[in-house]
């Protein structure tokens, strides 16, 4: 398959704000595709490349040579020029690899340059493409959206089942189980302002605390323990007292969702922080583990002694899981009625929302971050924010992605400091809301530096632009106006509240959430 097609509908897919378009240009192109393809096709149409980070600087890639008159490159060839790039290393490597670049961007005509020099950059990146291309394989294969979209959460892939299902056909859809062992993409959480509005949205509802941990998902299969993160990284074997905790429970076989996090003698949360470079530390675990212990917090099953649990309610679930787990190990929750069934409507207050909120401030005061309120009567929605999980914090926090640093003076001179933020737009790309340093602290600031180093496509000395990969949690004090700024507006006092390598890009705040949740408040 020639790389002209798939630059053209990379073009066009973000242009068009058509789902209906989107879905149609998509399908086109999968049609075409042979076997072969397919892996690389669809981590470029996301913006991604299969080698992971190469390396390469604007230095690489500034003045291009003159684009070809003809389309020649084969998306093969173009994988192999990334993999021949990916593997250049010591002296004289800067140059090998301008070398390289400019001979692959030699090579293309000037559509296919801008696709090219897009990817390496990390700027041609499609919002929300996972969704589209569901619809789109399905309308390639003849397979239900519904089948494929329910296959691709249990793989935790699109891109495995798309190999699959356009080699294939249909029928391997049935081969997509959840299987102990292997990872199933996480429910994600949608947000409300407060309790209330949590509740009047949900019927009867569980009221669980919200830990500030990290999601971890805990698979058994007989002896053999296997512990994975919201993005399906095995991390096993960082977190051995949670291996021996999963070991002693009594079932044989089953799949756990929950939170670890680090508590101090009192139960109380450790700092986030902490909790993050314990699990994140891959060096002698057993000292980490010894000097900062953490606890698996349950609440939910997805698989019990071979049964698959996923499209039982949550009530229905939530009884497996009070028969597995003991209950220090379950999260802390309240059960709210439907709105018929205990009182409230009316012009007086719903005594539901009372109860939520009375247990809100307790969580608070123990330390916790907030709630999430469970509607007690859906599906475990793997892979999505789906509308049975409300999530409650009373402290607003935007997910960003650093566009940029700026290096510090003074005594942060040799550090990179002020960050650049950007929100995310629909079609993949960023706007900039705004610049901080504040909230770093210089343990922070070391490590951002380094981590900024890794990402840099170009210095000029005083700021340094990077891959948009990095996700940073940011507090404000809202929105004010400002002509300095793309979105017309800039975040009031932003201070970084902590690093989320947990989360991708593509999972950071949008534009339009940022800006909706300022008009609503
Ligand atoms: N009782 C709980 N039920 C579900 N999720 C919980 C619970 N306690 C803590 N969490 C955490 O809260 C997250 C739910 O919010 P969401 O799905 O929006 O993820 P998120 O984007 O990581 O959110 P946040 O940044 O608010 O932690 C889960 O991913 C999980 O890590």
């Amino acid at each position: 398959m020639l790389l002209a097609p798939l630059a053209r509908v990379s073009r066009e897919v973000a242009e068009t704000s058509a789902r209906s378009r989107k879905i149609s240009l998509l399908a086109g192109l999968f049609r075409t595709a042979g076997p072969l393809d397919v892996p690389v096709v669809i981590p470029y149409l996301a913006g991604r490349l299969p080698q992971g980070r190469i390396g390469i600087g604007w230095n690489a890639l500034k003045d291009p040579p003159p684009p070809a008159g003809r389309a020649t490159l084969t998306v093969h060839h173009v994988d192999e020029a990334f993999s021949a790039l990916a593997a250049v290393s010591g002296p004289g490597s800067q140059a090998e690899r301008r070398r390289l670049t400019q001979e692959l961007l030699g090579a293309a005509t000037g559509e296919e340059q801008r696709f090219l020099v897009g990817l390496i950059s990390g700027e041609v990146r499609q919002g929300a493409l996972d969704a589209v291309a569901v619809e789109a394989l399905a309308e390639t294969s003849g397979a239900a959206a519904g089948a494929v979209r329910r296959a691709v959460m249990l793989a935790g892939s699109l891109q495995h089942v798309a190999e699959r299902l356009l080699a294939e056909g249909p029928r391997v859809l049935e081969e997509f189980l959840l299987t102990v062992g292997r990872p199933v993409l996480p429910m994600l959480a949608q947000s409300a302002a407060d309790v209330a509005e949590a509740i009047g949205r949900l019927g009867a509802c569980a009221v669980e605390e919200k830990l500030d941990g990290i999601r971890v998902q805990v698979h058994r299969d007989g002896g053999t323990v296997r512990i994975f993160t919201r993005t399906l990284d095995d991390i096993t074997d960082r977190l051995p007292e949670v291996v021996d905790i999963a070991a002693t429970l009594e079932g044989d076989g089953f799949v756990l969702d929950g939170e670890v996090i680090a508590l101090d003698d009192e139960g109380r949360p450790r700092s986030f922080q902490e909790t993050a470079s314990r699990v994140g530390s891959r060096t002698d675990v057993a000292t980490a583990a010894a000097a900062v212990p953490v606890s698996p917090v349950f609440f939910d099953i997805l698989s019990l002694d071979g049964e698959d649990l996923l499209d039982l309610t949550f009530a229905e679930r939530h009884e497996a899981l009070a028969g597995l787990v003991p209950e220090p190990m379950r999260v802390r929750r309240i059960v709210v009625p439907g709105p018929g069934e205990g009182g409230g409507g009316g012009e007086e207050a719903d005594p539901r929302v009372g109860e939520a909120e009375a247990f809100l401030s307790d969580t608070l005061a123990r330390g916790h971050e907030g709630v999430v309120v469970k509607a007690l009567d859906t599906p475990y929605s793997a892979g999505r924010r789906g509308a049975g999980w409300v999530k409650v914090k009373p402290v607003h926090t935007l997910d960003l992605v650093v566009l940029a640093a700026e290096w510090g003076h003074g005594r942060r001179t040799g550090k990179l400091s002020n960050l650049h933020l950007g929100a995310r737009r629909e079609d993949g790309s960023f706007v900039m809301l705004g610049k901080t340093f504040k909230g770093l602290t210089d343990t922070m600031l070391e490590w951002q530096t380094g981590r900024l180093r890794e990402l840099a496509l170009h210095d000029d000395g005083f700021t340094v632009t990077v891959r948009p990969e990095l996700v940073v949690e940011i507090a404000y004090d809202g929105l004010q106006r400002s002509s300095r700024y793309p979105a017309g507006v800039t975040l009031r006092f932003a201070r970084v509240v902590r690093f989320r390598e947990d989360k991708r890009a593509a999972d950071a705040d949008t534009v339009d959430t940022v800006l909706a949740a300022h008009s609503q408040g």
